[in-house]
């Protein structure tokens, strides 16, 4: 059972000789139990990614303690897989390899490790591409690919910053759906960056409203849309729903206060 905690986080980004000193994170809480899908939003800046490379442990906090079941992250580890929004795979491996990198580098026997990527492959919906070049396939393809890569070690935490954020919207409402169905298989813990408020509202069971300057946690919510999905109602239905909507005003309202500045979200 894996479970997140933060306490009183801050990362202060130092002041350089062309910029003042940010304060990326001022004082976060957070505790994310086992099998929650936390979705964070917020505008530009509000530290979202600097949220989640605290987690993955490519940053340190410069205050306050970041810990993963109890043990403090010291650094990046293969119980955190972690997915961006370019997914960062190699072109001249085939799609199998792209899946194995991580199993590879951990020195798993070539037929289990074969299995492992047989199973993540098939979890995906790409079992006939594995012998294919990644520049071979769509760019949806290829994030379920990066998905495969994150889920083949088995991690207990998934992060995800911004994955579908490149792709087209239909495309990205059937990745939405996947992703859904693989949690409710695979029972992780998941982090999933986003600008979206629909897909925050749609994806999460809590969500998380961060705001900038400094970044901070402005609120959370506990959502029940993806298990209403997963229990067989329509996405269509679910982001007609009134309280989907009267969420997203609401939400919307904070990232862009009305009569207040309008900058991306
Ligand atoms: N390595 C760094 N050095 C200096 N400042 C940084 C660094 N990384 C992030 N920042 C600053 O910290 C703040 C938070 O950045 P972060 O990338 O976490 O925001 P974000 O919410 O993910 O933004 P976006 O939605 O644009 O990706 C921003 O003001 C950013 O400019």
């Amino acid at each position: 059972m894996s479970r997140i905690e933060l306490d009183k986080v801050s990362v202060v980004f130092p002041a350089s000789r062309h910029t003042e000193a940010v304060t990326a994170l001022d004082k976060v809480d957070l505790l994310l139990e086992a099998e929650t899908f936390a979705t964070v939003i917020g505008r530009s800046g509000c530290g979202k990614t600097t949220l989640l490379n605290l987690l993955a442990g490519f940053l340190a906090p410069t205050a306050g303690k970041v810990a993963l079941d109890s043990q403090p992250i010291h650094g990046p580890g293969v119980e955190r897989g972690v997915v961006f929004q370019k997914n960062a795979l190699m072109p001249w491996l085939n799609v199998a390899d792209n899946v194995a990198l991580g199993l590879t580098f951990a020195g798993m026997p070539k037929q289990q490790r074969q299995d492992r990527v047989g199973t993540c492959l098939d979890w995906v919906g790409l079992s006939g591409f594995a012998n294919h070049r990644v520049y071979e396939l769509s760019g949806g393809m290829q994030q379920r690919v990066g998905i495969a890569r994150a889920l083949a070690a088995d991690p207990k935490i998934l992060l995800m910053d911004e994955p579908l954020g490149a792709l087209d919207a239909l495309t990205r409402e059937s990745l939405q759906e996947l992703i859904l169905e693989l949690w409710q298989k695979a029972g992780k813990l998941v982090l999933f960056i986003t600008h979206s408020i629909e897909e925050a509202l749609f994806l999460g069971t809590r969500l998380i409203v961060m705001t900038p300057r400094p970044g901070k946690i402005h609120k959370t919510y506990d959502l029940s849309f993806s298990k209403r999905f997963l229990a067989g109602e329509s996405a269509r239905s679910l982001k007609a729903d009134p309280d989907f909507i009267a969420l997203r005003e609401e939400v919307l309202e904070v990232i862009h206060p009305r009569g207040g500045d309008h900058g991306e979200p």
